[in-house]
């Protein structure tokens, strides 16, 4: 298992579970200086029926951390606070009045059809964050309001070529070339990449952690 140590705190910190395969919330919670390890939190993220965007990432992030904390006990390893999250871009249909929930895309085609309909489009990216403790599963929700250019499909093609949106919500990463289609962004930039700043350090604050 993958192990962080933190580099410097100011206060005594608690080791965390970071109940997460993505490397972007690694990225993010090493340069916090959180101390943690990464286990696994394998769910069903199947959407169910009439379930908002919000609300389905709001469950995912708490039942990944039940799945992560299934995971230690199962292992017979320490029982330390667990953090996990989950992000999905929502895009609004004006024809239906309904939100399309966008995943990782399938495959290249599909990444190609989700950037599509994201040109020249304005989309909300929604993270919630999940911290388990013997306290119980205390959640925080971040949404971002995101406006793509008009992309052409030479561009299009060439990103999704370059491999970066298979793994990503959406089928892009901001953190990446992407970043070239994004003309304005309202909320937050670690909440895109997956892991919103001010929401995990005040969920960990409720646990005990400190990052300051
Ligand atoms: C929109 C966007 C998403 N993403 C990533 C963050 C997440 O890793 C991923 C969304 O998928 P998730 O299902 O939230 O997370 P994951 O499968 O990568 O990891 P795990 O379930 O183990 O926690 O998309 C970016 O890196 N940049 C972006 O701009």
């Amino acid at each position: 298992m993958q192990q962080f140590e933190a580099k410097s705190v100011f206060r005594m910190n608690k080791k965390i579970y970071l109940a997460s395969r993505s490397p972007r919330r690694a990225e993010i919670l090493a340069q916090l200086g959180v101390s943690f390890e990464v286990l696994p939190a394998d769910i069903d993220e199947s959407v169910q029926a009439f379930e908002l965007p919000d609300a389905y990432v709001t469950r995912l992030a708490e039942e990944k951390a039940l799945a992560c904390l299934n995971y230690v006990k199962n292992n017979a390893l320490p029982v330390l606070p667990i953090l996990a999250a989950d992000t999905t871009v929502a895009l609004h249909d004006p024809k239906s009045d309904s939100w399309r929930i966008l995943g990782k895309p399938e495959d290249a085609k599909d990444a190609v059809a989700m950037l599509k309909s994201m040109s020249g489009q304005s989309h909300y990216v929604h993270t919630a964050v999940a911290v388990l403790t013997a306290q119980g599963t205390f959640s925080r929700l971040s949404s971002t309001q995101v406006e793509f250019a008009e992309l052409a499909d030479e561009e299009i093609n060439a990103y999704v070529a370059s491999g970066e949106p298979m793994d990503k919500a959406g089928a892009y990463g901001i953190q990446g070339l992407a970043s070239t289609f994004i003309k304005k962004i309202d909320g937050s930039y670690s909440g895109v990449m997956g892991l919103p700043i001010f929401e995990t350090s005040q969920l960990l604050k409720q646990a005990g952690i400190y990052l300051l």
